[in-house]
C-alpha cells in the first residue's frame, strides 16, 4: 500500500512557494548568462538519448527543493513498491507489473506471492511462434492463401500503444504485410477500413484486456459477419481471428478458439499493456527480434528508473519539472512536439497515458485534494505545429511547458530534409528561452526603409518574451530499442508526479459514467417513441435524432 501524503503540507512544498516568488522572476537568459556550465548541470545522457533540461526556469536550489519534495513524499519506496509487485493499485486491489512483461533479466517478479515471470515468458514465446508464422506465410488463410492485412480491433489501450509504435517504427516493418486499427464504434471507421481487405487474407486480432468494451465487441462482430460472409463456414474464423485478452470465458463466447488467445493478466494497466499480448500487432509487423528490442529499450529504462539516484534520473526529473510549473507557475497544460514524422501519434498516446492516469481530483485518503494534478497533454509533431499553434506557445498569454523530441539520424536521408528539419528544432528552444527585446526588433527594422512613426508602431508586436521553458530529448536514432526506452521514461514520469500528487495513478474510474449512461440510452434508441426520462437538454436532443434519422 502506498502512504498518503499531501503534497501540499509538506516543508518542501513551502519552501518552494518562497522559492518561486524569487526565481519566477529570473529569465532563463539570464540563468544561462549566470552559468556557462548550465547544459552539463542539467542534461542526462541515457544510452543513445540525451536529455536536456536546462532550458527550464530552475536553478540549483529549485532542483534541490524539487529533489527533497521527492523525498519527502516518499518516491523513492513507491518506486521499489511498483517494481516489487505490491498492490499499489489499491482501488483495484492490483499490482501495477507492466515492468514484468520487459524485464529482460527475467528475475523473479512477485504478485500475490507467485513469480509472474514464468507466465510472461510463456506469452512471449507464443507470440513470437506466432508472429514468425504470420510473417513468413507458413499461416495461411482458410482459402490456403497467406496473410496479407493484419486488422487489431480495439480501443483505448488496445489501441493507441500499438497504432503509436506500428506508425513510429514503420522503416521495420515487412513488405507486403499491412497492418490496421480499428477502434471508433463509429461504424464507419471499421466500413472503411475492410474496403479494400480481402477476407482471405485478412486476420483480425480482437485486443480487449476486459473483452467486453461496447465499441470493441461491435467491431469484433461487423468483422465476423463481413468474414462469414465470404467464409461461409465458422471453422475458418480459427485461422482467421485470435484474442488478445484476460478473459477466457468471454474470448470462448465470442467463437474464438482459445489455444488463438494471448493472454495477459490484471496487473497489466490498459495504457500500459503495448508490451503485453496487446503488442502482438506490433511483434507481426516490425518482426518479433525488434519487439524484443522494444522491451530491451524500455527494459534499460526500468533500470535507470530503479536504480539511478533522483539527481540524475530522467523521469524523476521530468516529473518534478511538470509539478514545477503545474502547481507553482499554474501551467495547465504541457506540449510534447516530435521532430519525427513517423513519431507522429506519440502525444495522442500519452494523452492516455497521462491523462487517464493522473487526471484525479481525489487524494490517496479518499478526499479532494486542494492543489492541481494532471496536466493537459497535447501535440503534434514539427514543424507542422510550428506552422499551427506555436504562436499561442510564443506569444500567448499561457505559460506552455514542451518536451522537443528529435532523432540526430533519419530513417529517410532524403536531400537537406534533414538538417532543415533539426536546424527548428534547434532554434525553436532556442527562441522559447531567449525571445526577442524591443531593441533588438528595432535594430532589425532600423534599415527596412521604414518610417520611425511604423517602427514605433510595429515594435511591441514583434517582441518576443521569450522565458518559456522546454525539455529537449536528442535520441541518436528512433530505433525500436531507443523508442522503447523513451515510452518507458514518459510511463515512469507520470508515474512520479501520481506519487507526487497523492492519487491513485493506474484507476481509471472517470471513464465509467459516460459508458453506464450509454447503456442507459442505447435501447431508449430502438423505438421512435419521444423521451421523458431525462434533463431537458437531453430529451430534446434524443428526440430531435428521433425525428431526423
Ligand atoms: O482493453 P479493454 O478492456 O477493451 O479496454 C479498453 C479501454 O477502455 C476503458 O474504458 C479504459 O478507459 C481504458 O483504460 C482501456 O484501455
Amino acid at each position: 500500500m502506498l502512504q498518503s501524503i499531501p503534497f501540499d503540507q509538506t516543508a518542501s512544498f513551502k519552501k518552494l512557494k518562497t522559492h518561486h516568488k524569487t526565481i519566477s522572476k529570473v529569465h532563463l537568459k539570464e540563468l544561462f548568462e549566470e552559468d556557462p556550465n548550465r547544459f552539463k548541470k542539467f542534461s542526462i545522457r541515457l544510452g543513445d538519448i540525451v536529455f536536456d533540461y536546462s532550458k527550464n526556469r530552475i536553478n540549483g536550489r529549485t532542483r534541490g527543493y524539487l529533489l527533497q519534495l521527492a523525498e519527502e513524499v516518499g518516491l523513492s519506496d513507491a518506486i521499489e513498491k511498483m517494481f516489487t509487485g505490491d498492490k499499489i493499485n489499491a482501488t483495484e486491489n492490483r499490482s501495477v507489473l507492466h515492468i514484468a512483461l520487459r524485464n529482460r533479466a527475467n528475475t523473479p517478479i512477485l504478485s500475490d506471492g507467485k513469480d509472474v515471470m514464468p507466465d510472461v515468458q510463456e506469452v512471449l514465446e507464443k507470440m513470437k511462434v506466432f508472429s514468425g508464422k504470420v510473417r513468413s506465410g507458413e499461416w495461411k488463410g482458410y482459402s490456403g492463401k497467406t496473410i496479407t492485412d493484419v486488422v487489431n480491433i480495439g480501443i483505448g489501450g488496445s489501441d493507441l500503444g500499438p497504432v503509436m509504435v506500428t506508425e513510429a517504427l514503420k522503416p521495420y516493418a515487412k513488405k507486403g504485410l499491412n497492418v490496421h486499427f480499428v477502434s471508433n464504434v463509429d461504424g464507419t471507421h471499421i466500413v472503411e477500413t475492410l474496403k479494400p481487405l480481402n477476407p482471405e487474407t485478412t486476420l483480425f486480432l480482437i485486443a480487449s484486456k476486459t473483452f467486453t468494451t461496447q465499441e470493441t465487441m461491435a467491431n469484433a462482430h461487423t468483422a465476423r459477419k463481413w468474414f462469414l460472409d465470404s467464409a461461409q463456414d465458422t471453422e475458418a474464423i480459427k485461422k482467421h481471428f485470435v484474442a488478445l485478452s484476460t478473459n477466457q470465458k468471454e474470448v470462448a463466447a465470442f467463437g474464438i478458439d482459445t489455444a488463438n488467445m494471448f493472454g495477459f493478466w490484471d496487473w497489466v494497466g490498459g495504457r500500459y499493456s503495448l508490451w503485453s499480448a496487446i503488442g502482438l500487432s506490433i511483434a507481426i509487423y516490425i518482426g518479433f527480434q525488434n519487439f524484443e528490442q522494444l522491451l530491451l529499450g524500455a527494459y534499460e529504462a526500468d533500470q535507470h528508473f530503479r536504480t539511478t539516484k533522483p539527481d540524475k534520473n530522467i523521469p524523476v526529473i521530468m516529473g518534478l519539472l511538470g509539478v514545477w510549473y503545474n502547481n507553482f507557475f499554474g501551467a495547465q497544460s504541457h506540449a510534447i512536439l516530435p521532430y519525427d514524422q513517423y513519431m507522429h501519434r506519440f502525444a495522442a498516446y500519452f494523452q492516455q497515458g497521462d491523462m487517464e492516469s493522473n487526471g484525479k481530483y481525489v487524494g490517496r485518503d479518499g478526499k479532494p485534494v486542494d492543489y492541481q494534478t494532471g496536466p493537459v497533454i497535447w501535440g503534434e509533431p514539427g514543424t507542422n505545429g510550428q506552422h499551427a499553434f506555436y504562436q499561442l506557445i510564443h506569444q500567448g498569454t499561457k505559460l506552455i511547458p514542451a518536451d522537443f523530441i528529435a532523432p540526430a539520424v533519419s530513417h529517410n536521408p532524403t536531400g537537406d530534409h534533414h538538417a532543415m528539419l533539426l536546424s527548428n528544432f534547434f532554434a525553436q528552444t532556442e527562441a522559447l528561452m531567449n525571445g526577442k527585446t524591443a531593441e533588438e526588433v528595432r535594430a532589425e527594422l532600423k534599415n527596412s526603409g521604414k518610417t520611425q512613426e511604423e517602427i514605433d508602431f510595429i515594435t511591441p508586436f514583434k517582441v518576443f518574451e521569450g522565458n518559456r521553458p522546454t525539455n529537449s530529448f536528442l535520441v541518436k536514432k528512433i530505433t525500436p530499442k531507443t523508442l522503447g526506452t523513451l515510452i518507458a521514461l514518459y510511463e515512469h514520469k507520470i508515474f512520479v508526479q501520481g506519487i507526487i500528487w497523492n492519487i491513485f495513478s493506474f484507476d481509471q474510474w472517470g471513464v465509467e459514467l459516460g459508458k453506464q449512461l450509454a447503456n442507459k440510452i442505447y435501447p431508449e434508441l430502438k423505438s421512435d417513441a419521444p423521451v421523458a426520462t431525462h434533463d431537458s437538454s437531453t430529451n430534446g436532443l434524443i428526440n430531435q435524432y428521433k425525428r431526423w434519422r
